[in-house]
């Protein structure tokens, strides 16, 4: 059982979270546009979360439902070409009344006609939540990364899908595409915001041989989507949403449990958990674990006022302009003489934070776990000179933890389990951190993944564009620079150029 006590907060536990008991209060009205399947399974499940369902089937009734809707859920399990302009006309009333949707792209694996329409009403950019299952997932993800709207699937399955071997990935990169999070169920449920990745280790078999839990799910979610304003401070989208699935898995666990594992009882019983639990429950779970996709990797820029001349102005402006020219990761590194320490780091962490926001990049703290926790940052990177890697991952609970490896020796010495990724270095001579040890060039990044090291890996020192591509080539999924993009006249332009590569590889 991961501890999660953390002295530099105020000596209390990880963050209490009140999600119940904040959408029992709020007891928001959910609109369902849903499946002549799984209704009544439906509205019962909403109710016993707390929210207050309403079934809808025409405009007109629709009109008068929307002012006074929380969310909406859109199922096209059972679509017909009338229900489909249905589905319109109702994203159209969402958009006006600021109401968030939930699509679940029912069966779009498994037949042209609705992929077309999960498509139309994507295309429509009004959707705040895609959830569907992994096949169903990619199937979206596949006619939209292929560019082809006319897309033919043709799985020959039912709406229950398969497992997909590279589902974060297709999530992350999805819903950077959709400019929304993406949820993808599945024996392990996954969730991506476009910049992080949990995947959730709960649930139960029994939840994918019942009609009807699928379905609920994305209902559920659209009730949580009322909620989510409140969190926004404390919680990632994909670390709420995760909470959500945590919450309805870990009540699919239960419900397995109480019914005997029979699939007739198992319908009822899920219900009387949804009901009975309580957020004490999600507050001791292990609710989710960060999961690192190549993808996040790419350029993984670092940075801290010793690299632009001890200016913060400076090292904003440096950020923002990396971050606009594409890096997918940043790393506050603020270390060395005269750099900033106490309240003014924290300050300027949180402006970086904000920055990262904006632009859809990981953030990630050099070293000071404590205030990668103050922050809530995405993750902290350690070096094996720093914090014990089980004491990092133990105060830093879900969030990502890189560590350094420089040789086999310290690849052995080191928990492996506790990170999610590995930075090799000096791949080229540095001037950018004084005791950095000696050189073990590219190679070394290939002998370490032979030697067992299996976490997707950045080679980090001297990178340029000049010499990016033989790391990526050793078999790093991605480059780790400061004075590449820091030290360019244009940082904006030098990290457009690195994000180049990877597309000319
Ligand atoms: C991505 C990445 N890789 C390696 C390092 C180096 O970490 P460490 O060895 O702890 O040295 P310092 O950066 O703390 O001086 C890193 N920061 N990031
Ligand atoms: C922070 C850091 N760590 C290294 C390691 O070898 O672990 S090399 C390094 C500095 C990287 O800066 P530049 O891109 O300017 O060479
Ligand atoms: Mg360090």
């Amino acid at each position: 059982m991961i501890e999660r006590e953390n002295p530099y907060i105020c000596g209390r536990a990880w963050t209490e979270l009140h999600m119940l008991q904040e959408l029992r209060m709020k007891n928001p009205l959910v609109v369902c546009i849903t499946n002549n399947v799984v209704k009544t399974f439906t509205a019962n499940g909403l109710l016993a979360v707390g929210a207050s369902p309403v079934m809808s089937e025409c405009v007109e009734d629709l009109e008068n439902l929307i002012v006074h809707a929380s969310a909406m859920l859109i199922n096209i399990g059972t679509v017909t070409p009338d229900k489909f302009e249905y589905y319109k006309s109702a994203l159209r009333l969402a958009k006006q009344h600021r109401v968030p949707v939930v699509l679940d792209p029912v069966g779009c694996h498994a037949g042209s006609y609705r992929l077309s329409v999960a498509l139309d009403l994507l295309d429509a950019q009004g959707i705040s939540l895609l959830r569907g299952n992994q096949s169903e997932i990619k199937a979206v993800y596949a006619a939209l990364h292929d560019n082809q709207h006319e897309s033919s699937p043709g799985s020959g399955q039912g709406v229950d899908g398969g497992q997909v071997d590279d589902i974060s990935s297709v999530i992350y990169n999805l819903s950077r595409l959709l400019h929304c999070p993406v949820v993808a169920t599945g024996t392990l449920d996954y969730v991506s915001d476009g910049t992080r990745v949990y995947s959730v280790p709960h649930g139960h078999p029994l939840m994918t041989s019942v009609t009807g839990t699928g379905c609920l799910l994305g209902a559920v979610l659209a009730a949580f989507m009322s909620i989510s304003g409140i969190f926004f401070n404390r919680l990632s989208q994909a670390e709420f949403l995760a909470y959500v699935l945590a919450y309805y898995d870990i009540a699919g666990e239960r419900a397995a449990e109480a019914c005997g594992m029979l699939s007739g009882s198992f319908s009822t019983a899920f219900i009387d958990e949804l009901y009975t639990m309580n957020d004490a429950v999600l507050n001791e779970a292990d609710a989710m674990r960060p999961v690192i996709v190549p993808e996040q990797l790419k350029v993984y820029f670092i940075c801290g006022t010793q690299d632009v001349g001890h200016s913060e102005d400076t090292l904003l402006e440096t950020v923002q302009a990396a971050c606009r020219g594409g890096v997918t990761c940043f790393q506050y590194r603020e270390k060395g003489d005269n750099t900033l320490i106490g309240i003014d780091k924290l300050a300027t962490a949180q402006k970086l934070k904000n920055i990262c926001a904006a632009y859809n990049v990981l953030y990630i703290i050099n070293d000071d776990v404590a205030l990668a926790v103050a922050v809530g940052a995405d993750g902290v990177h350690v070096g094996q000179e720093d914090m014990n890697l089980e004491s990092v991952r133990n105060y830093m609970g879900h969030k990502v933890v890189g560590i350094s490896i420089h040789s086999q020796e310290e690849l052995k010495q080191t928990d492996i389990v506790h990170a999610d990724y590995a930075g090799i270095g000096p791949v080229y001579p540095t001037g950018s951190k004084a005791d950095a040890q000696a050189l073990c060039g590219p190679e070394r990044i290939g002998e370490l993944q032979r030697a067992g090291l299996s976490l997707p890996i950045v080679g980090i020192g001297g990178i340029t564009l000049d010499n990016a591509k033989e790391v990526l080539h050793e078999g790093a999924c991605g480059v780790a620079v400061i004075s590449a993009i820091a030290g360019a006249d244009d940082p904006c332009e030098a990290a457009q150029q690195l994000t180049q590569i990877f597309k000319d590889k």
